[in-house]
């Protein structure tokens, strides 16, 4: 006998891999998964999971012109190759229709095509749903609770009772809404017996499972239905999440016993899953980037000039001594080579006197040299993507090309593909984390992009949500070991010249016998700001915050989704803007983008306008405005790194001038880290306290934050990041080695979680132990983002929802992911959080004293998850607090306003 096939429903859960890792490892079954609103069954066009991730089914593509009958017909056909059905979690109310999709269907199959049925929370509400019961709001949703599951644990007697033999047992609660089969209506001397029975509302549902949930004092406790069977149908299900990681072992034998029910009723039905026939449903763990690709007619004969470049590299490098007191700044200054870009991914919070933090950076990586580096660059809805390179062999060429994306791969395809070209075999060893390779940043809205979000048409800029430089010149700090490495990756067929080692690490040896000034000097007053703008505007900045008022109100909002269903926690975020003089002497030389010309955009032009009572830029701005123009000018925003890394030292400190974008990022937050053998690691960071008198130490820290609102606030995020993992890595590859361990950070103390996943070998063995293949970390990246930590979940309903909440304003940087990918397969990547950043052509005009005066516009992101249990002040309080890092460099405490 094979093995078994279940086909899982999927309702856009954010914990749906988890339920098909658990089926596969407990049932040793195959699982395939079908979008509930399969496109190829024509319910709901567009709305598929993966672009052209089709199971192969391109004979179906005009299902649109589908009768409903013929629909039907199709998916009942596709039933019939699988042995059960699991219907999943999921986002919103079993009474809308398309919040459920193809789940409805299953519960009216004839007799003749039924077959074993278990729901999971939404599939299970629809279940009771369908059978005569109501769905209400809980009296207040419990989402991340972890609750008793009370049962009789010998089974009554009843037959198919899937929780006979199993100890009582906790499990992870994520929902809003509940079952009602009458249950109140039963009074408290009846309650003990008539809770087993089947109610005269529901005469076919069995109950199997109850919580009784305290509330209110004075209140009576209230009865939450949490298991069912039908009485002669081979339906079972249950609210609660059995893929929890904090749901007890205990509770997968009520899944094995449900299978075990599932294949007895196959039996005695004489039915078996045919093995032929059309397949519309997906394996469960996506296809590799790679391997997609491979599926593509080989590339033109002709390489074109970029596929030449940096390919088949070899690694040469050299180590110095880091000279006592040199900090990351310093390194950057001594070999800067006047390019307008740069990126320094900086271990701000290495040296030990620094802080007092857990977590601490080993590495800094600074790129060198990005004017000769190959650029690839992405806008979300382009068909193309774009590759560019300024300088060749110390010439300046200007060469850029758009490169057409395939549908199946998009972006992520082209980036695998390029990096597979260049990769560094495994075989050269390496001594630093990054030997070279890609370096840069990816915006919220390329996130938003991967999980399926239309943006629309109306985004008023052209301006790259992916933006990668591929980096062949670069310095490693090893703060830990106290020396630099400078490295180059050299094209292997070409012969070089090139002495950039050599004289780096002249100038790097240099910097010992230097004098040094203090890279900053913290007592030096920052330049003055005034929140009205009033004062002499080339000397101010003005900033405009959230109004607390507006954000409360937001947060009410959120409440309200959360209760009817909608999400289970939402990140909301607000931005604050600080316009100030033109402060980076490139700036003032890039040219702004030309004016918005459809009428939304004008629209939002306008509203930005009135915001910032001043006009848009659309010519280049002269180099004689107001402020100074060095790029080590007190104002610049190198400087205001300086600052900011000395103000809060963070472990993922990042400084990046990039293409039209400039950030300066304090981020305490690693997203996703793999090595070369495919070992991922991410660490959700949810639970946020600030340091203050009361709150000095970590005991005090712990005694804080472990309750239960900030711990299932943390679990949300833990079980989605395993799904975000498991998608990709595959069932049983992922676990849990630290759960909810409060760290201490600069200004804070935050919750994190540790969630790792190992990628699957390479099927043909080929490449030794060190390679993956045909996975790589693009492939994780790609299937994890926007970070999960700055979303909610469900993920996908959860960023829909905070795009109205957010009135449609981009986060832009804010809540994408900084880092690298190396030419070796690794990788780092931080979330963009307690960070500030720009656009060059986001300016506005102020008048002033002195007539008009063009200002720079940065943007600080800030907020925090709301959950049922948040307060809006409370709420209110956290974003503040996360506001006042990157804020105090302008010298303005929020937290004193
Ligand atoms: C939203 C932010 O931070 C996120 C939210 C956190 C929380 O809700 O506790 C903690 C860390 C980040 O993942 C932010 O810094 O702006
Ligand atoms: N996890 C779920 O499936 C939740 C179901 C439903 N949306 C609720 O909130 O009750």
């Amino acid at each position: 006998m094979g093995r078994p096939r279940i086909l899982f429903l999927d309702a856009y859960d954010s914990f749906s891999n988890n339920i098909t890792s658990l089926l596969t490892t407990l049932l040793g079954a195959d699982v395939f998964v079908l979008p509930i609103d399969d496109p190829l069954l024509g319910t709901h066009p567009g709305g598929h999971h993966y672009d052209g991730d089709d199971g192969g089914a391109d004979d179906n593509k005009d299902a649109s012109s589908l009768s409903h009958g013929e629909r039907r017909a199709r998916f009942v056909a596709e039933l019939k190759r699988y042995d059960a059905v699991v219907c999943g979690p999921g986002p919103g109310n079993p009474d809308t229709e398309a919040d459920v999709g193809l789940v409805r269907h299953v519960w009216q199959l004839a007799d003749d095509e039924l077959l074993p049925v278990f729901g999971v929370c939404l599939g299970f509400q629809s279940l009771v749903s369908a059978h005569g019961g109501q769905v209400r709001r809980l009296r207040r949703g419990l989402h991340g609770m972890v609750r008793e599951i009370h049962h009789r644990e010998g089974g009554g007697g009843v037959e198919g009772d899937v929780f006979a033999g199993v100890r009582r047992f906790n499990a992870t609660l994520y929902h809003s809404l509940c079952g009602d089969i009458g249950q109140d209506e039963v009074g408290e001397g009846e309650w003990e017996a008539a809770r087993w029975r089947p109610s005269a509302r529901c005469p076919d549902l069995v109950p199997l499972a109850w919580v009784e949930e305290e509330r209110e004092q004075g209140e009576e406790k209230e009865r939450i239905l949490m298991a069912v069977k039908h009485r002669t149908k081979p339906f079972w299900g249950v609210q609660y999440h059995p893929e929890s990681v904090c749901t007890d072992e205990e509770g997968n034998k009520v899944i094995l016993n449900w299978f075990r029910e599932a294949q007895k009723w196959n039996r005695e039905k004489g039915r078996v899953a045919l093995s032929e026939g059309h397949e519309l449903a997906r394996a469960a763990t996506k296809p590799s980037l790679l391997s997609q690709l491979k599926l593509r007619p080989t590339e033109q004969d002709a390489p074109r000039w970029w596929e030449l470049l940096e390919t088949n590299p070899t690694l040469h490098s050299l180590m110095v001594p880091l000279p006592a007191g040199v900090q990351v700044p310093d390194i950057v200054e001594a070999v800067d080579s006047g390019c307008a870009e740069r990126i320094v991914l900086d271990s701000a919070n290495a040296a030990p006197a620094s802080s007092r933090a857990d977590v601490r950076g080993r590495y800094s990586i600074i790129a060198a040299k990005l004017d000769e580096s190959l650029h690839v660059e992405y806008h979300v809805g382009d068909p193309y993507a774009t590759i560019k390179i300024r300088s060749l062999g110390g010439s300046s060429v200007n060469l850029s090309e758009k490169i057409p994306l395939e549908p199946s791969g998009g972006v992520w395809g082209l980036l695998a593909a390029f990096h597979e070209k260049r990769r560094v075999p495994a075989a050269e060893p390496a001594h630093t984390p990054f030997v070279g390779g890609f370096m840069g940043y990816i915006t919220y809205e390329q996130g938003l992009s991967d999980i399926g979000i239309c943006l629309g048409q109306d985004r008023s800029h052209h301006r790259p949500d992916v933006s990668l430089a591929w980096v062949t010149k670069s310095i490693i700090v090893d703060h830990l070991q106290q020396v630099i490495h400078v490295q180059q990756l050299r094209s292997g067929h070409l012969e070089t010249t090139d002495t950039w080692i050599d004289k780096t690490a002249a100038k790097l040896r240099a910097l010992q016998d230097s004098p040094r000034r203090p890279s900053f000097n913290l007592s030096a007053v920052p330049p003055s700001l005034s929140t009205v703008g009033t004062r002499r505007p080339s000397m101010s900045a003005s900033i405009k915050p959230p109004q607390t008022k507006e954000y409360e109100a937001k947060v009410k909002t959120c409440q309200e989704y959360i209760a009817a269903g909608e999400s289970y926690e939402l990140c909301l975020t607000d931005q604050t803007t600080i316009t100030r003089p033109i402060s980076d002497v490139w700036t003032q030389l890039a040219p702004a983008n030309p004016l918005p010309s459809s009428p939304r955009k004008l629209q939002q032009k306008q509203r930005f306008q009135s915001q910032h009572n001043g006009a848009f830029l659309n010519s280049p701005i002269s180099s004689s405005s107001s402020s100074s123009s060095s790029s080590s000018s007190s104002s610049s925003s190198w400087s205001l790194f300086k600052r900011l890394r000395k103000h809060q030292p963070a472990p993922f400190a990042s400084y990046l001038r990039l293409g039209p974008a400039t950030l300066v990022s304090a981020s305490p937050e690693r997203f996703l880290t793999y090595d070369r053998a495919g070992r991922c690691s991410m660490r959700p960071m949810k639970g946020t306290v600030r340091k203050s008198d009361e709150v000095a130490t970590l005991a005090q820290a712990e005694r804080i934050l472990h309750v239960p609102k900030e711990e299932a606030e943390n679990l949300m995020i833990v079980d989605l990041v395993r799904h975000d993992l498991h998608g990709v890595c595959g069932a049983g590859r992922v676990t849990v080695p630290d759960l909810l361990k409060v760290e201490e950070y600069q200004s804070v103390f935050q919750m994190i979680t540790v969630v790792e996943g190992q990628l699957p070998p390479r099927p043909d063995g080929h490449g030794g132990q060190e390679e993956t293949g045909p996975y790589t970390g693009l492939d994780v990246l790609a299937a994890s983002l926007p970070p999960g930590s700055m979303t909610g979940a469900p993920k996908k309903r959860s960023c829909e929802i905070l795009r109205e909440i957010e009135g449609h304003n981009e986060r832009g940087l804010y809540s994408g992911v900084v880092g690298y990918m190396c030419a070796t397969g690794r990788g780092d990547w931080s979330v963009t959080i307690r960070s500030l950043f720009r656009w060059d052509d986001e300016q506005v005009v102020v008048n002033t004293e002195d007539g008009p005066e063009t200002h720079e516009v940065w943007r600080i992101g800030a907020g925090g998850a709301v959950t049922i249990l948040s307060t809006p002040e409370g709420e209110r309080e956290e974003m503040f607090t996360k506001l006042a890092g990157p804020l105090r460099i302008f010298g303005e405490d929020p937290c004193r306003w």
